[in-house]
Formats: structure tokens, C-alpha cells, sequence
């Protein structure tokens, strides 16, 4: 039998429309407009679609989007005034400095600079140490994103096998910590794996959910999957003109109970929930947390 696809696409447009009424009722209660501001550095084809995508997003749900692009050879010093700025500017309420960053920048340099309560990716230590603790302040968007389409399932997570391929700050690790959580499409029982992890196709295998975010092209195939499993892909690859995930799609759709197309799967979700940090965003900074 083949798997239930699980279109990103579809979910996302779900959540923008709610979130487009939250926004304009939150407008309607504070005359304040959620602003977020995204920062692109350099002029890496890939992160100008995301960036596009984002920007076209926030548009539709009421929410202001500024860019700022940046040069290639913009300094560290320079990028750092410019984050501080955006800090000091009561007008913006989400920062996303656009990962990756040219080499001569050290990532961690500036994401520790950002305002945590802006820090709408949840990349800043104090957001991350948030999530560890079960108390999130913000959740990062891709793993958030990946949290809904779980539940849009309704399959039951308690106790069930939840193995993560990839330890990125970004997906695997933050991902792992929302799946061990307690409660709804939670309550997993995780593993992580990764480039040293040794017999990893056997515990693939024993997974009953799957996240793939190791960016290696259709890496997760058929013989990997349990019968029933949930199949979730994280992987953009381009291979050719093609875009391609982390799972063999064709072949894995006819073992799995669930899996997401790419694209059209996360990818939208990850934007979805970025919007959705921008209005909570918005909220805590202007002291409307209840509205
Ligand atoms: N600070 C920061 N935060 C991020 O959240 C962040 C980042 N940096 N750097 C890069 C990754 C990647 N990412 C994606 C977002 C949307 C799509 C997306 O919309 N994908 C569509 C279309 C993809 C395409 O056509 O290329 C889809 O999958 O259907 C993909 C990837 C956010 N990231």
C-alpha cells in the first residue's frame, strides 16, 4: 500500500490563512504591524529563493518584511553594526541572519549578538538552553514545522522509535529535543545518528519515524524502512536541474504509512512557522503577550 503524502504545501497554506487572521486582529488590539527583518550576506542562489519565499510569505500574512543584503565582502565588524542596529530598532520584532554566512564570518559571533527576544530562528544560546529545559520561548521553525506535520497525522508518538539522521544545530539536535518532549507527537524514544554512527542502516530500520536531514541525495531507501514508518524529508539537494530530498521518494512511499514530498514538504512548513515566531515575536516585545 502507498503512503499518505503529507503536503507541506497544503499545511502551510493552512496555518498562513489562521495566522493572517491573528496577525490582523493583533494589528486591530495594538497598531502594531509584526516586522521581521531577514539578513542575506552574499549572493548564494539557494538562500536568495528561501529568502524570496519568506519575504512573499510575510506579504500575504500582514506581517512588514524587510531584507537587508549585504555584499559578499562585508566584514564581520560590519555585519555585527548591522545586527545591533536591528536589535536597537523598536520597529523590528524577528532578526534571521540567513545561514550560511560568507567563511571569513564566524556564524556563532554574530548569532550570539542577536537579541533573544528577537531571534525568531531560536538560535541564540539563551533560546536553544530554553528548548533543553522544556520551556521554549521560540521553537526553530524547520523541527517546529516538522512537529505539526507529525501531528497532522495523528499517529501516536508515545513511546514509538524516533531516529534523526544528522546532529545539525539547525534540524537533528533541536529536532531531538521536541521529539523526547512530553506530550501530543511527542514522548519518543530518539536516537541521533550521524557520519560516525556504526551500524546505522540497522537502526534505521527499527525507526518508526524517520527524519532525514543529512543533505545527502535519496541517502534513505526502501530496504532502510520499517513497514508503517513516518517518513519525514528535510533534504533540498540539486542534483542536475532536479530538486531532490534525503529519501528515495518513489520507492520509500510504497513501505512507509506517511512521508513528504520534495518539495512541497518542509520547506513550506519552515516558513510557515517562521511567520508564526515573527507574530510571537511581535507580541512579547510589545507587551501584548495576550492578544
Ligand atoms: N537563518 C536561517 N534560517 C533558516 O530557516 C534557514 C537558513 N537560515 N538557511 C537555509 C535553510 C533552508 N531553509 C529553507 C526554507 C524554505 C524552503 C522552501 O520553501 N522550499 C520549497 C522550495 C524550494 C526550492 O524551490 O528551492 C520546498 O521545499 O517546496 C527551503 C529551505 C531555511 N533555512
Amino acid at each position: 500500500m502507498s503512503a499518505e503524502i503529507i503536503s507541506g504545501k497544503t499545511l502551510a497554506a493552512t496555518f498562513r490563512e489562521q495566522l493572517a487572521e491573528e496577525v490582523a486582529a493583533f494589528k486591530a488590539a495594538t497598531d502594531v504591524v509584526p516586522h521581521l527583518t531577514a539578513v542575506l550576506v552574499g549572493d548564494d542562489p539557494a538562500s536568495a529563493v528561501y529568502v524570496r519565499n519568506k519575504h512573499r510569505a510575510c506579504e500575504k500574512a500582514g506581517i512588514q518584511s524587510t531584507l537587508k543584503r549585504l555584499p559578499a565582502e562585508t566584514t564581520q565588524a560590519e555585519l555585527l553594526a548591522l545586527v545591533q542596529e536591528l536589535n536597537a530598532d523598536p520597529g523590528v520584532h524577528g532578526i534571521l541572519v540567513q545561514l550560511p554566512l560568507p567563511k571569513h564570518i564566524n556564524e556563532t559571533d554574530i548569532l550570539d549578538v542577536v537579541n533573544p527576544l528577537k531571534d525568531v530562528d531560536a538560535f541564540h544560546p539563551e533560546n536553544v538552553g530554553l528548548i533543553v529545559q522544556g520551556r521554549p520561548r521560540y521553537l526553530p521553525c524547520t523541527p517546529y514545522g516538522i512537529q505539526q506535520m507529525i501531528l497532522s497525522t495523528q499517529m501516536e508518538t508515545a513511546g514509538k522509535h524516533a531516529v534523526i539522521l544528522g546532529r545539525s544545530e539547525i534540524v537533528g539536535k533541536p529536532m531531538a529535543m521536541l521529539l523526547i518532549q512530553r506530550g501530543a507527537g511527542a514522548d519518543a524514544t530518539v536516537t541521533i545518528c550521524h557520519s560516525r554512527t556504526q551500524n546505522l542502516k540497522e537502526i534505521v530500520r527499527s525507526a518508526d519515524i524517520i527524519i532525514a536531514a543529512i543533505g545527502q541525495p535519496e541517502f534513505v531507501t526502501a530496504d532502510m524502512v520499517k513497514p508503517g514508518a513516518i517518513v519525514i524529508d528535510v533534504g533540498i539537494n540539486r542534483v542536475g536541474d532536479k530538486l531532490v530530498g534525503d529519501v528515495e521518494f518513489e520507492g520509500v512511499k510504497e513501505v512507509a504509512s506517511a512521508i513528504t514530498p520534495v518539495p512541497g514538504g518542509v520547506g513550506p512548513m519552515t516558513i510557515a512557522m517562521l511567520l508564526k515566531n515573527t507574530l510571537t515575536a511581535a507580541r512579547i516585545l510589545s507587551g501584548n503577550a495576550a492578544n
